[in-house]
């Protein structure tokens, strides 16, 4: 379980993007974090990560305080071109953080292309990932992040630079995945449409500096359809307040206050 207490984070410049945030998450649960423009999304991800230290309050990963990179934890950000790297091979680009696992090169490699072969990229490991094209290359970034096995996934925006087609696929492999490997996902999007969609749980977070504004559970079936299920009326009612929370307007009437759940 992941406990979050009075977090606060203020930047060098003095600027304070989170305070006083309380956040609980089960193990395996897919939550989905929104929230206006500059809110303080990713600083939150940076935290969990321990990527920065937070000003206050506490941070803490199955009872153990987070102070440094978790150790069963992987990152998939927005940007996969500055994430793969270019000299790689893509099953090298995968295979790379098992190092860290202390797993043998043969090890490595086998993980690396099961890994690949989850993500419907068997036959690319021998490619660069600059050969790719950007969907794939971020399916790569997912393989990579698969492969390590970890028990938490951290996700910034991820498909915010592909197409909406692509979006929708990657969407359903992140689904798949999460059904399959059972681990806790949290996923920072601007998309109100895919914060319902994917998750089990949507929190919402306020102007900066961040704080829970509302934590709505998404009572909708674990098989999820890009068509069927954005026309069913639990996914319109949930769509629509969670676009009036993120754009300020009041709470309607039924949702679970802020920091329950
Ligand atoms: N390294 C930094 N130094 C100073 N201020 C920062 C730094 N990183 C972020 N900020 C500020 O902190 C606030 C929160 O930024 P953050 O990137 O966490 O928001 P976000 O909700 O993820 O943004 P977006 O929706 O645009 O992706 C913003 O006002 C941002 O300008």
């Amino acid at each position: 379980m992941l406990q979050i207490t009075g977090l606060s984070h203020s930047y060098g410049d003095g600027h304070r993007a989170i305070d006083g945030l309380d956040l609980t998450v089960p193990d395996g649960q897919l939550l989905s974090i929104v929230g206006p423009s500059g809110c303080g999304k990713s600083t939150l991800l940076r935290c969990i990560g321990g990527l920065i230290r937070p000003t206050a309050g506490t941070l803490t990963l199955d009872g153990r305080p987070i102070d440094g990179v978790p150790d069963d934890l992987a990152v998939v950000f927005q940007d996969y071109s500055r994430s793969l790297f270019p000299w790689l091979t893509v099953r090298d680009n995968v295979a790379l953080p098992l190092r860290r696992r202390g797993k043998g090169r043969s090890e490595r490699r086998a993980a690396a292309q099961e890994s690949l072969e989850s993500v419907g990229l068997a036959d690319a490991g021998r490619k660069y990932p600059w050969q790719l094209s950007g969907g794939m290359q971020q399916r790569v970034s997912i393989a990579r992040a698969l492969a390590y096995r970890p028990s938490l996934l951290l996700m910034d925006e991820p498909f915010g630079s592909v197409d909406a087609q692509t979006r929708e696929d990657l969407e359903d492999l992140v689904l798949q995945m999460h059904r399959t490997r059972k681990m806790t996902i949290l996923l920072v999007t601007h998309d109100i449409d895919e914060s319902v969609y994917v998750g089990d749980r949507v929190v919402v977070l306020n102007r900066s500096p961040a704080r829970v504004h509302a934590d709505l559970p998404v009572d909708l079936p674990s098989a999820r359809d890009q068509i069927e299920t954005r026309g069913t009326p639990e996914f319109v009612r949930l769509r629509a307040e969670v676009g009036r929370l993120v754009r300020g307007g009041a709470k309607v009437p039924g949702a679970a206050p802020a920091g329950t759940g």
